[in-house]
């Protein structure tokens, strides 16, 4: 069963008239990860965007979004709030952007709870602290009362990995997770996303620029190029017998993780590069 289906997805800038994706359609099947790879520019992050809606009001797009069958892309802005957060959780690049930084995280993780949920403070409490340790957060009362520039990036990472596994949505779109954190913190960060899968079984949107963690983590690769879906496969398919010359020629550029990540990593961490 299809989670969601996007149904050509058209994002054009009304500034410039200039087209940015141009007829996009794609699935995510239920509880499956499916990885956005192509080049910077390639309209990975808008795709991404428009599902959630939260493209700036200069672009405009139309198509169908199919989310378990509703057309979100018909919904009001009143409907769609309801559905980010509860349905659809974004992860963005940086965790910085992601807080509100006149807050301590606290605030802004109870502001998010009780916009889905009735709980009670206390509730919301138990619930954040169970799910911050278990993303290997320590002291999860501490961090909660501290600022979000008081933290690590891959700490606020981690954070928003713990929100989501309290909000339980639908999918998460996680728009490159690790891209602005340093060796360790990523590593960090994607074996809470692997286990994140494991224990939700949630359905996922990641989009990395790193082959290498595609690999571990996505069933499913869709390769971008230009505003335009060139190619789409089973992951292995894709790295081991890709059709296209530009899927081939990202696969040999791309695949070498950094040196460093691939020793912090293991070698034998990584499924066997063929
Ligand atoms: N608000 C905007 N107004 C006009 N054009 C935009 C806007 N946001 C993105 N674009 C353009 O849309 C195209 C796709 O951008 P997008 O951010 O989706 O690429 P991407 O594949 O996610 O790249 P990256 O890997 O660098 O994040 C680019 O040409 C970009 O300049």
């Amino acid at each position: 069963m299809n989670i969601l289906e996007v149904k050509n997805l058209k994002v054009w800038d009304v500034n410039s008239g200039k087209e940015i994706i141009q007829d996009s359609s794609f699935h995510l099947k239920s509880g499956s990860c499916l990885a956005i790879v192509g080049e910077s520019g390639s309209g990975k992050s808008v795709t991404c965007r428009a599902i959630m809606r939260l493209n700036r009001s200069s672009l405009h797009q139309t198509g169908n979004i199919l989310l378990k069958g509703e057309n979100i892309n018909l919904l009001s802005e009143k409907e769609m709030r309801k559905k980010r957060g509860r349905n659809l959780c974004m992860i963005l690049q940086n965790g910085m952007s992601a807080f509100d930084p006149s807050c301590v995280v606290g605030v802004h993780l109870r502001e998010t709870l009780a916009e889905h949920f009735n709980w009670s403070k206390n509730e919301m409490e138990v619930k954040m602290t169970g799910a911050m340790e278990s993303v290997m957060l320590k002291n999860p009362t501490e961090i909660m009362n501290k600022y979000p520039h008081q933290l690590s990036g891959g700490m606020l990472q981690r954070i928003m990995i713990a929100l989501a596994i309290v909000l339980e949505p639908d999918i998460i779109i996680a728009d490159e997770p690790t891209t602005a954190l340093d060796t360790i913190s990523q590593f960090e960060v994607v074996e809470q996303f692997i286990k994140l899968r494991e224990r939700m079984g949630c359905s996922m949107i990641f989009i990395s620029h790193d082959l290498g963690v595609v690999r571990k983590i996505a069933d499913d690769v869709m390769v971008m190029k230009d505003g335009e879906i060139i190619e789409r496969g089973k992951t292995e398919a894709i790295f081991s017998e890709a059709q296209h010359e530009y899927t081939k020629y990202l696969v040999s550029t791309r695949l070498a993780l950094s040196d460093n990540f691939k020793k912090v990593m293991g070698e034998g961490l990584l499924v066997a590069e063929g």
